[in-house]
């Protein structure tokens, strides 16, 4: 059995930091560490003010597209820089915390302009000069949440990791070795505080950590891509040991469909890091699905939570078949035997999501038969471009495939991409489309979910294009019109995973039974002629 720490490792992403900065140390680092007597290690993102796609990172990516393109970046620099000033006047009281704050802040920006400036010059930004604007984001929101906590009465130290991993150090794919290695490099960079903290209880460090882990061979964003913060988190994690991984957002945990888009969605307890990843690969970005397998090998449970509500219990993500740390056996008793069991049986579906800026591709070889090779070379066409697949289904000579084409930079990779492929037979593609999919881990085992998914789209109208089944057998999907998405999302949820509608069918449905048993006894006792 693993034995607890008393670690627990707090993410905080973009917008949370940029809007609840004072709650976040006030009533969740300073509980966590303070009341609870906990160690706490922090790790954020970059600031978003607003959104994420207005935040800090984007407005650095923006300044090196600029730079490849010979083009003014110095303004957006500016805009990063008054606002972080701006926020740094605003929240930090101690006059020599704020001044050295803001100084900070200028000395990373103004370094950053001059990678920006060079790249300008020769018209080609690396991506590891990508990875080195990238990472201030993350360095000024913790350079800002180490002082906010200081200056609110927590000590804290800020842990820069954008140079964890030694400029000679050569991977292409970021495999397991990768992060046994990077595991380690956290381990010794985080040691002095674990021992600090174990040496003198009553005077804590909390390190506040920065969520990104570069300058990484191939780039963070091909490695990893935008929400690499929650695997940095998890890595900490596993280096830190810790008894849990939180993961604080805006949202009270994971649903059963975003709840801004079907009000009766219900918070789940519980998911396993199956069935989160699903959710997150169809459109509900709750946690970067690369997060969960270093974790979870290494027992230690996910947490998501709301940084306006901490006292909530918010959605553990964690197999239902493997004990946590600091437990003997798994937390159920043997499936059979449990009377959970019956009732997630019976519900089979765990959420529902939908994922727009789909276009299905329909691609009918010109071949009389299957030419050897021509599902290989239309991947290779694809994978030229970087265009995902995300559902394909086949027959012998037709090939068709949902892709997610969000942005115009894919919309003209897919138009040259549809060149090409038109080699191969007759291409034609459809807009607007949206996945819908219906995740669950006890599907496999529900003979006729699917039915009733496609049942319930039909008597709404709503054309299905294209349906898949997942290969993990936890997944149902089917691509339809982006405008019915929501229509499809609400039946669906209302159908499938809408415990309280779901029990008044089936009571009117027992009682329409009842009353029809009665009506026909009545009948029969007419009949006897007594
Ligand atoms: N099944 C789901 N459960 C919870 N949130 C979901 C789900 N599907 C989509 N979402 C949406 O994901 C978002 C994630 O929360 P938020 O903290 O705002 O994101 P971020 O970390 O990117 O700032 C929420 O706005 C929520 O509406
Ligand atoms: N700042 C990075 C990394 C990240 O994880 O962000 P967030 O935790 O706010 O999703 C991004 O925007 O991609």
């Amino acid at each position: 059995m693993l034995q607890k720490t008393d670690w627990v490792i707090q993410k905080f992403g973009g917008t949370s930091v940029g809007k609840f900065p004072t709650q976040i140390v006030d009533e969740i680092i300073k509980f966590y560490s303070q009341v609870l007597n906990n160690n706490v290690a922090v790790v954020c993102s970059a600031r978003s003010s607003y959104t994420k796609a207005e935040g800090t990172t984007s407005r650095l990516l923006k300044c090196c597209d600029l730079a490849a393109q010979e083009s003014e970046f110095h303004d957006i620099i500016e805009i990063i820089s008054q606002d972080h000033i701006d926020n740094a006047e605003r929240f930090i009281q101690n006059p020599v915390l704020q001044t050295k704050l803001i100084e900070d802040t200028k000395n990373e920006l103004n370094l950053i302009g001059k990678y920006l400036e060079a790249s300008k010059v020769l018209g080609e930004v690396s991506t590891r000069t990508i990875d080195l604007v990238m990472s201030v984001g993350e360095k000024l929101s913790c350079l800002f949440m180490t002082a906010l906590c200081n200056d609110r009465g927590i000590k804290a130290k800020y842990i820069d990791l954008s140079h964890i991993i030694p400029s000679d150090y050569n991977v292409t794919v970021l495999d397991n070795s990768f992060y046994v290695f990077l595991v380690q490099a956290l381990k010794d960079k985080l040691q002095p505080i674990v021992s600090n903290n174990i040496a003198h209880p009553d005077d804590k460090i909390v390190p506040v950590i920065t969520g990104f882990f570069g300058l990484v061979p191939m780039g963070l964003l091909n490695g990893v891509g935008r929400g690499y913060t929650d695997l940095c988190a998890a890595l900490v994690a596993v280096a830190i040991n810790a008894d849990e991984l939180q993961v604080w957002k805006e949202v009270d945990g994971i649903f059963t469909a975003d709840p801004r888009k079907v009000p009766d969605a219900r918070l789940l307890s519980s998911v396993t890091p199956e069935e989160a990843s699903e959710l997150t690969y169809y459109g509900s970005e709750v946690i970067h699905p690369f997060t969960m397998e270093q974790v979870i090998r290494a027992q230690i449970p996910i947490r998501i939570k709301n940084v306006q509500n901490p006292k909530g219990d918010g959605t553990i993500i964690y197999p239902d078949n493997i004990a946590k740390r600091g437990e003997l056996t798994p937390p159920h008793p043997p499936e059979a035997l449990s009377s959970s069991f019956f009732e997630k049986k019976r519900r089979g579906a765990t959420a529902i999501t939908t994922k727009n800026d789909i276009v299905v591709l329909n691609i009918h070889s010109n071949k009389k038969t299957l030419s050897h090779g021509f599902l290989a070379q239309i991947f290779t066409i694809l994978d030229k471009f970087k265009l995902v697949v995300d559902l394909i289904s086949t027959s012998e000579v037709h090939v068709s495939m949902a892709l997610p084409i969000p942005d115009n930079d894919s919309l003209k990779a897919l138009r040259k991409a549809v060149e090409q492929l038109r080699a191969l037979g007759t291409v034609d593609i459809i807009k607007k489309m949206a996945i819908v999919s219906l995740v669950g881990k006890q599907m496999k085992q529900f003979i006729g979910i699917a039915g009733t998914m496609f049942t319930t789209l039909a008597e709404q109208g709503i054309n299905i294009e294209m349906i898949s089944q997942g290969a993990n057998e936890i997944n149902i999907s089917c691509v339809i019109d982006e405008e019915d998405s929501i229509k499809a999302l609400q039946s669906i949820h209302a159908k499938l995973l809408d415990e309280r509608k779901q029990a008044e069918l089936e009571h009117s449905q027992s009682t329409a039974s009842f009353e029809h048993a009665v009506d026909e006894r009545l009948e029969q006792i007419k009949r006897l002629d007594l």
